[in-house]
């Protein structure tokens, strides 16, 4: 037996990307994720999550490379890990929109070959912990996005997984029913569970995982405990403006400022948010503002950098891997 929940060595997925060009999707990705730990996979758009997270599903197969979920091979041993493994997806696929929560369930209690006599109370079970039993006969139709994705977390939980795959567990959904999700996350997913997670948002995975592992480009670029990687930052502190106008020769010129580590450029009500990641030593903001001289700056601040900016400066930074 295996003493990790989920192994990856040197796992690999290419597709071709026309014009007989291949793009590496997942890079010689190799993880360990221990038994009962929640576990954050991180990166931009296009780092290769999605596609890490289908070889894991046993729906899309690697190139090369190997994936384990407890001991089982994901390519040889499919049935094996689907009965092991939950899949938590969200949004607004794998939910059948004219029935109703009760009858969605039953149906997909039905697809995993749960028995007959324990299909009621474990599905009686799970809507009540989700949140759901008044809402348990309305069409899905009707529902929010909140109450959708607590269905996805019932329907993934139904034959008692014991590792769970959730991808993008607050996508789209307000901050107050984010955080009631977390909450759930927390307790009744994780319940001693192993659980893989995808996000976008540091500050969710700061909440709720033991470790994250960071990708770019498909390829692992950090990994660690949250805490390890707020580290990253120390001795640096972020220079933000608020500013109209500013393009690529300016960025171009403000990288090569002596003290600045990384820049981000995110749009924020008709301007930009710049945010330099320098050394808490060097005081840059002359120079800064000289060669900004010729842009409105509206608002100039200076900020203790937050796990989003570690987060940040990792992946549009020029590489360093960081492991702990
Ligand atoms: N079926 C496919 N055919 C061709 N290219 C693909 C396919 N699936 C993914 N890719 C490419 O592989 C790369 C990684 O995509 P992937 O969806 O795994 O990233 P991601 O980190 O999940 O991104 P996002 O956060 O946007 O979902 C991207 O460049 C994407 O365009």
């Amino acid at each position: 037996m295996s003493d990790y929940a989920i192994e990856l060595d040197n796992l690999t997925r290419t597709f071709r990307s026309g014009q007989g060009k291949t793009r590496r999707a997942v890079d010689q990705l190799s993880l360990r994720i221990e038994r009962g730990e929640m576990f954050g996979l991180l990166g931009p758009n296009g780092a290769g999550k999605t596609s890490t997270v289908k070889i894991l599903m046993t729906v899309l197969l690697p190139t090369s490379g190997h994936a384990r979920i407890l001991g089982d091979d994901v390519v040889k041993q499919v049935e094996r890990v689907r009965h092991r493994t939950g899949v938590i997806l969200g949004g607004d696929t794998g939910l059948y929109a004219r029935l109703s929560a009760r009858d969605n369930l039953l149906l997909f209690a039905d697809l995993y070959g749960i028995p007959y006599r324990d299909q009621r109370r474990r599905i009686g079970e799970l809507l009540d912990v989700v949140g759901l039993l008044k809402s348990e006969r309305t069409r899905v139709e009707t529902f929010s996005r909140g109450m959708k994705q607590r269905l996805h977390i019932a329907r993934g939980l139904l034959h008692d997984p014991e590792v769970v795959i959730l991808d993008e567990p607050s996508n789209g959904i307000d901050p107050v029913g984010a955080r009631e999700l977390r909450d759930l996350v927390r307790g009744t997913v994780r319940n001693g569970r192993t659980v893989l997670m995808t996000t976008h948002y540091m500050f969710e995975a700061d909440e709720l995982c033991d470790r994250v592992a960071v990708m770019r480009d498909g390829k692992k670029i950090a990994e660690g405990t949250p805490e390890s990687l707020k580290k990253q930052t120390d001795g640096q502190v972020v220079l933000s403006l608020d500013i109209i106008g500013v393009g690529e020769p300016e960025l171009d010129r403000l990288r090569r400022l002596p003290g600045i580590r990384s820049l981000s450029v995110t749009a924020v009500d008709g301007s930009q948010r710049l945010d330099l990641h320098c050394d808490q030593q060097t005081d840059i903001t002359a120079a800064v503002m000289t060669e900004l001289r010729h842009l409105s700056v509206l608002r100039v601040a200076k900020r203790e950098p937050t796990l989003e900016d570690a987060y940040v400066s990792l992946v549009s930074g020029s590489g360093g891997t960081w492991t702990s």
